[in-house]
């Protein structure tokens, strides 16, 4: 958008019919910007910052002056209620706005939005409400924002089939018995995620569990961040605007989602129902598999993730990672943050041969394909959205309040990887042979689940999996 002072940036129009002044401005120190108009009647001002809106849309093609903005305003009844959807959808009808707001806020030719239908087909398009994500707003934001939204722009608005879950396997069972069959079919399906990364894991080991057929035709997703950590999201920057991933999915297109592999030995075991139950992992060529696009970890975050997987927990938010590195790290007994131990090897990129991390003992093994695994937690500053490249943070037992000084500088816009006493590179595979007596020190995190491995069991990471599913990214942010 141009300043305040361009003829292009300032127009005569109307605002929902009333005659107004628009003028497009920019914050000299903040830089964000605004559309701001002055109703002639009153004299009235009304504005819209950019980090609300999430399209502006022609209205028909034969009043080519009137476009429909669509933005969201925030939910005074959120405040009081953890469960309420943080912002509302709303819409105003805008005749002659500024060309260069237009053009900035236009969804570009090549939106999915737009492809989202074969060959003049309507769109098989499937809404995933996940209730038992984050602090529970998945239900209210696809009541109040996105169905109001769709209702606006989709003007078949029951052209979408709605699931809601109704527990940990439900996105799963979808895939199994929707997803993947008419993928192979070669349907084209997108999907809209209103959950954390949990569902996007999901879809994806059941989508890389079942045959894919010759015909096989891959799903698009696109996410509404409504977990807890919002690793993906906050990674590919959908959550860089208050749209809660509205403005991303109108503008964004498709691009693969990268994934590794982590295989284990034949005893692991995937924890659920809060670790009182355990379940077999998928089996790969004999080995107990499990596939993600964020992360796999073995000590401090596997345990604080593990740990703080309460309902008791989870009411907390982003915040429970926080409160259970602090016991982790400072353990209300009094003991040392725990040294964990076992042998821990790569797989450089271009190598053949694996090669030992020179340490018997680890405070923190991590491999991730994203830069950042919550908000404002970067883990891994060098990951560009969606790169595909794996890479290893990794630091020793160097005590409680040494891992606490790594964590707040990972905070601090990812400086941790400039500290020498933090590893940091991009690898090919990750391997680790656990030599640990007890079994909570041989709990792994893929994304969120808990895997636990048998007494001298081991994990294998690698990268570059076909991909199965396309994700919507708005890659002109
Ligand atoms: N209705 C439900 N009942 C029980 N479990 C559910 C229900 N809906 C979703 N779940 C489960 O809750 C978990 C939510 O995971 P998800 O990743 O979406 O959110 P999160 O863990 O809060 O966020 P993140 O992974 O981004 O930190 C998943 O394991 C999912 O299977």
């Amino acid at each position: 958008m141009g300043n305040e002072e361009s003829s292009l940036s300032r127009t005569e129009g109307q605002i929902d019919g009333r005659p107004v002044t628009f003028t497009l401005r920019q914050d000299e120190e903040t830089g964000e910007r605004e559309l701001v108009w002055q109703e002639h009647e009153n004299g009235i001002e009304g504005h819209l910052a950019d980090k609300d809106i999430i399209a502006v849309l022609p209205v028909h093609a034969q009043i080519p002056d009137d476009y429909s903005i669509l933005y969201v305003a925030s939910n005074p009844s959120a405040a009081n209620d953890s469960s309420g959807s943080p912002v509302l959808f709303k819409s105003l009808l805008a005749t002659r706005l500024p060309q260069p707001f237009i053009h900035h806020f236009q969804p570009p030719g090549n939106a999915c939005w737009q492809l989202r239908a074969d060959n003049g087909s309507l769109p098989n398009l499937h809404i995933v409400v996940s209730s038992g994500s984050g602090t529970g707003q998945a239900e209210d934001v696809w009541a109040r924002l996105l169905k109001p939204m769709l209702q606006h722009v989709c003007p078949k608005a029951d052209a979408y089939m709605l699931h809601h879950t109704t527990s940990e396997h439900s996105v799963a069972e979808l895939t199994r018995e929707v997803f993947l069959p008419q993928a192979n079919d070669g349907i084209m399906q997108a999907i809209i995620l209103l959950s954390g990364d949990g569902g996007l894991v999901d879809i994806v080991n059941t989508l890389l569990e079942g045959p894919r057929g010759k015909w096989y035709k891959k799903p698009n997703a696109t996410l509404l961040p409504l977990g807890t950590g919002n690793a993906m999201a906050h990674s590919v920057g959908l959550t860089n605007d208050n749209t809660l991933g509205l403005r991303n999915l109108l503008q964004g297109t498709t691009r693969p989602l990268p994934l590794f592999r982590a295989s284990f030995s034949p005893g692991a075991r995937l924890l659920v129902n809060e670790a009182r139950e355990e379940r077999q992992l998928s089996l790969l060529n004999g080995a107990p598999t499990v596939y993600g696009a964020v992360v796999c970890s073995w000590g401090l975050h596997a345990g604080l993730v593990a740990d703080s997987d309460t309902s008791e927990y989870r009411k907390h938010g982003a915040e429970r990672f926080k409160m259970a590195a602090e016991e982790a790290l400072f353990p209300k007994d009094g003991s040392p943050a725990h040294a964990y131990k076992g042998k821990v090897s790569v797989l450089r990129p271009g190598g053949r041969d694996w090669e030992r991390v020179n340490r018997e003992t680890h405070a923190y093994v991590l491999a991730t394909l994203v830069s950042k695994l919550e908000k404002g937690f970067t883990i891994s500053p060098a990951s560009k959205p969606l790169d595909g490249k794996l890479r290893l943070v990794h630091f020793g037992d160097i005590g409680g309040q040494g891992a606490m000084e790594i964590m707040t500088k990972a905070y601090d816009g990812g400086k941790h990887i400039g500290d020498e006493r933090v590893g940091y590179e991009e690898i090919q595979g990750l391997r680790i042979e656990f030599e640990e007596e007890e079994a909570r020190w041989r709990r792994v995190c893929v994304d969120g689940k808990i895997v636990r491995v048998e007494a001298g069991g081991w994990v294998e990471v690698r990268g570059g999996v076909e991909s199965v599913l396309d994700l919507i990214v708005d890659e002109r942010r």
